[in-house]
């Protein structure tokens, strides 16, 4: 092609893929293969337009640079540059760029340069978009000669709706890798999306599903990965990832967005949150004979990662459970073995594991979720436990000594320094975990050094000009909309990319899906903890008020209500009049104006059941004297004959005045 500027025929063979790319060049784009057709300007058109229409979509871009950035360990020693570019192929972002690539390399992966296959050629971000596919060139296959010391990899990235969003590349002086890289760029790729939709989806509910049977049928990594579709209230599907449409067997997004789940899936919302109660995924049986095993996730705050529970029960073709299947088995398992925190205890494994590759952690959520309790899980249980566990409030430190706090000083380096110098959070957290708690209440140029510390590893302590390594990681902690900080300029961009090497959002306590199962939890922990043995349980009324109230100070209001009752609680039971004052007004000024919130807590009048409710009690509380006879008063059992949770039955049990 080079001599003749023909695509080759006949025995001179070359890929397809490759001769239909040269075909597009010269037939449709009109290119010669030696055109320089890098633009002079490109970095000055980034800066003064085509930044404004990349950066339309903020959220999309923070979401894309802070998985790139995640990925570039991966690529750390290699010749490998990571590059990503908006949908019509101009270069947004690039990582490790250039330095082995040459002076012709170096001007490609500039900022605002065009990767566009219409400008320059075929190319890996250039022709996925065209292609819609993950696609690979090595060397010659590129039909600009600008473009031949190279191999180039590329992957589209799609939006809930299947619209192209971004591409991601990869480049490298290896000329012949690009079929290799292709295997990275697609995991790259498939991680980059799937981070993108938790971020950016619209839905209150997200299902995330994995193949169960990989005999099925299905090849290649679909069967290893997970598919994500997202629902909104109404039980209609308003997006999908490419795994999740080609788990479902839909060829396009149109075959399945706006339409209901039950009728792609064969379940209801109804029954998928119901699965979700008991804090468990599901199993489901779609067309064409494959299982998949889902999980649910209510997503009120959809820019943030969720962590969810994992269990499994069963839901098969319609909506109950299959027959067989242990159903929504409880907050303990019948072996005794003690009913943990699911949510944080997914969590703390996803972190351990990231701990490894000293990826830092930031972990977001309201105040009281339990992000300090998560760090300290994280730090007992992970590769560095036994090693130093510091603790920074930034927000508690006085501004101008935060510095000194951090990064330690020199002896007589300020007034009022100790004679003797201070070593520093850093150096005291040396191969153990900082835990920089209230990050986002950090002042601007002290963002700056810490910055400069988490990327050399090194710090200066203050008055002094010796660098100190280091070796720590970072956990940071903020129940601020970091991304809004980052908007409104209080917080450094690059620095929220660094610290959110991965993001674990805990989700309020109102929102947990397994709120009942985790006051019990508590409960019972706090018996422990004050050394009761007698077993004291909620009353009925009680458990009304926990499961209604909305939590706003989450685990950390519960403790308190918790502890206070047990200190009010003669008998066996604990009552209303045992709840503490302060708790009840605020329960009764959060319901009023709020017609829900009046309803729910008309306490007394719900309290007194109607004549419906109480024939519906009498049946209920016979099956559960029914069962706990058969089962000589084994709660387990009794839960599972009954198919209700060990939590559900105790509340149960308390509010129909049953004992064992
Ligand atoms: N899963 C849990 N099990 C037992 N105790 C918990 C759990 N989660 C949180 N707690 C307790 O709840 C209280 C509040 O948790 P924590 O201090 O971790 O919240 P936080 O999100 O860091 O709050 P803040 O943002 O205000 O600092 C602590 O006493 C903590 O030990």
């Amino acid at each position: 092609m080079m001599q003749t500027g023909q695509p080759p025929e006949g025995d001179d063979w070359v890929r397809p893929q490759v001769s239909e790319a040269w075909y597009r060049c010269i037939e449709e784009y009109r290119l010669s293969p030696r055109t320089n057709l890098l633009r002079p300007h490109a970095i000055m058109d980034f800066e003064n337009g085509a930044r404004a229409t990349s950066a339309t979509n903020l959220d999309v871009r923070t979401a894309l640079a802070t998985m790139a950035f995640n990925l570039q360990p991966a690529l750390r020693d290699t010749s490998v540059s990571l590059l990503l570019a908006d949908s019509a192929g101009t270069l947004i972002h690039a990582l490790d760029a250039g330095s082995n690539l040459g002076p012709m390399g170096r001007r490609l992966v500039r900022l605002g340069e065009s990767w566009n296959e219409l400008i320059i050629g075929n190319n890996g971000l250039g022709t996925a978009a065209v292609l819609r596919e993950p696609v690979a060139f090595d060397g010659k296959e590129h039909f600009s000669s600008i473009l031949h010391p190279f191999a180039t990899v590329g992957h589209p990235l799609f939006a809930h709706d299947g619209s192209l969003v971004a591409l991601l590349g990869l480049i490298t002086d290896q000329r012949s890798s690009a079929q290799t890289l292709l295997g990275f760029v697609r995991i790259a790729g498939y991680l980059v999306e799937t981070n993108l939709f938790e971020c950016q989806a619209p839905g209150a509910f997200m299902l995330r599903m994995r193949l169960n049977n990989i005999s099925a049928g299905l090849t290649g990594q679909d069967c290893l990965l997970d598919g994500l579709i997202s629902l909104d209230e109404q039980g209609r599907i308003v997006g999908a990832t490419r795994t999740g449409l080609n788990l479902l067997r839909a060829e396009r997004h149109s075959d399945i967005l706006s339409k209901k789940v039950e009728a792609v899936l064969g379940v209801t919302l109804g029954d998928l949150r119901a699965c979700a109660r008991q804090g468990e995924p599901i199993e489901l049986e779609i067309p064409h004979g494959w299982r998949l095993k889902a999980e649910f996730i209510v997503r009120r705050r959809p820019e943030k990662d969720i962590v969810q529970s994992s269990r499994v029960s069963t839901v098969k073709g319609g909506s109950r459970a299959a027959p067989g299947a242990a159903p929504g088995r409880g907050a303990k398992e019948g072996n005794g073995e003690e009913w943990r925190d699911a949510v944080l205890e997914a969590a703390q494994q996803k972190a351990i594991n990231l701990q490894k590759q000293k990826i830092p952690i930031l972990i977001t959520g309201e105040s009281g979720v339990g992000k300090d309790h998560l760090v300290r899980m994280i730090h007992a249980q992970g590769i560095r436990k036994g090693r130093p566990l510091v603790l920074v409030n930034c927000a508690a430190i006085p501004r101008d000594l935060i510095s000194s706090e951090l990064f330690g000083y020199v002896p007589g380096s300020f007034t009022g320094a100790r004679t003797g110098g201070k070593a520093g959070k850093f150096v005291e957290a040396h191969t153990g975990v900082l835990f920089l708690d209230e990050i986002g209440d950090m002042a601007l140029d002290l963002q700056t050094a810490l910055l400069c510390a988490l990327d050399s590893s090194e710090i200066v302590p203050v008055g002094g000009s010796k660098p100190v390594r280091v070796d720590v990681q970072v956990i940071a902690a903020t129940n601020s909309d970091l991304p809004d900080c980052v908007r409104k300029g209080a917080f450094r961009r690059d620095l929220y990319y660094r610290l959110n090497g991965a993001q674990f959002w805990l989700p309020p306590l109102r929102e947990r899906p397994d709120k009942l199962g985790l006051i019990e939890h508590l409960w019972e922990l706090e018996l422990k903890a004050q050394g009761v043995d007698e077993r004291k349980t909620l009353s009925a009324e009680v458990w009304d008020i926990f499961e209604r109230h909305p939590w706003p100070g989450n685990i950390r209001e519960l403790l308190n209500v918790l502890r206070s009752c047990l200190a009010m609680t003669t008998g066996r039971e604990t009552q209303v009049s045992d709840l503490p004052i302060d708790f009840l007004k605020e329960m009764s000024a959060s319901a009023q104006g709020d017609e829900e919130g009046e309803a729910a807590l008309s306490t007394l009048a719900k309290w007194r059941p109607s004549l419906e409710a109480k024939a519906l009690a009498d049946w209920e509380a016979d099956a559960i004297r029914s069962a706990l006879a058969k089962t000589a008063g084994n709660i387990s059992e009794s839960a599972r004959q009954l198919g209700i949770t060990r939590a559900t039955l105790y509340h149960k049990m308390a509010r129909l005045g049953l004992r064992k």
